[in-house]
């Protein structure tokens, strides 16, 4: 049987009379990275604070690992990456985080090592003995993913771990999580839907503090109703979807924006749905862009029915 990481029992926080987070209960195993997405104020700051033991909730009950979070057993068990990661001036990125390995109760040897070894992780080992000026912001959310990834703790918190970063240091981010993701379960606050539909199997969605229950999961879905997403260069949207509709299989075409089209079919019907739809795009001469199997996490979480 798996055992929850995290479990959240009528979990509440109020802020002077304004709550930011409304009885929330849940519980998240290990595995796969978890994102966690809302409209700015929805709570995840907060609901990170509190996992990470830096708040106490008002009302609830809130484990990790079974531990009430702040505990010395999750020590290089649980780690966090806050929106705002600040390293000290005066230090070398060596020097920083071999103090916090150390604090961690490594030896000095092996606290060297493991500085070396989240440094490499996050590709930096060539400037590990200059100070944090050197680093553009994205570096220095890379030498924080770095420390947050000290002792290989099994649960790592990070918010919003790309805000602000250029698409080449969003992407070494992304690979960063994708390669760690064999030993530690990650839960991500992020506002860039596409990047955790990339990362993500599993995502909390809360709204005004309260979490979307039916979204816990995203990825349920009756075993035989499929989805494909088209996106197509400009082209007569009516007659596609017409011609579309009459395809063998086809359940449902919708058009939630501009060029884009969600094709929801029965893949006991017709298993190859993807040949079919570029055989209808081809003969009628239209250009598609991008053709890709499910529905995007926008779609899951803001189109939803
Ligand atoms: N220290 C505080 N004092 C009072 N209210 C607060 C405080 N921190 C957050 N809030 C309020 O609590 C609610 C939840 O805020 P929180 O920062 O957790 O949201 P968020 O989902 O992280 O937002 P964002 O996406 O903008 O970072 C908001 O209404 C916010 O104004």
């Amino acid at each position: 049987m798996k055992t929850a990481i995290i479990q959240c029992r009528q979990l509440s926080h109020v802020y002077s009379g304004k709550l930011a987070l409304s009885n929330l209960n849940f519980e998240l195993e290990a595995g796969e990275p978890i994102g966690l997405v809302g409209p700015n104020g929805a709570g995840k700051t907060t609901l990170l604070s509190i996992l990470c033991g830096f708040l106490r909730p008002t009302s609830g009950k809130v484990s990790l690992f079974g531990y009430s979070p702040g505990a010395t057993q999750l020590i290089g068990k649980v780690s966090a990456l806050p929106q705002d990661a600040r390293l000290d001036p005066s230090f070398t990125l060596i020097e920083q985080l071999v103090f916090y390995a150390r604090l961690q109760g490594l030896t000095r040897q092996q606290a060297i090592s493991e500085a070396n070894r989240v440094l490499e992780a996050v590709t930096l080992s060539d400037i590990a003995h200059k100070k944090p000026q050197v680093l553009s912001h994205g570096m220095g959310k890379r030498v924080a993913i770095a420390q947050a990834l000290i002792g290989k703790p099994a649960l790592v918190l990070l918010d919003e771990p790309t805000a602000g970063l250029d698409p080449v240091n969003v992407r070494t981010v992304r690979s960063i999580i994708a390669e760690q993701s064999t030993e530690t379960t990650f839960v991500i606050s992020s506002h860039d839907l596409t990047e955790l539909d990339r990362l993500c199997q599993r995502v909390l969605l809360l709204e005004k503090g309260i979490l979307q229950p039916e979204y816990a999961t995203i990825n349920e879905q009756q075993a035989n109703i499929r989805f494909i997403t088209l996106q197509m260069e400009a082209c007569p949207a009516t007659e596609l979807m017409a011609k579309l509709q009459l395809l063998n299989g086809v359940e449902q075409i919708t058009n939630p924006q501009k060029n884009e089209f969600i094709i929801t079919y029965n893949s006991d019907l017709e298993a190859n749905m993807d040949m079919q739809l570029m055989q209808c795009i081809s003969a009628n001469q239209w250009r598609y862009r991008q053709l890709s199997h499910g529905k995007s996490l926008e779609e899951k979480l803001f189109f939803r029915e």
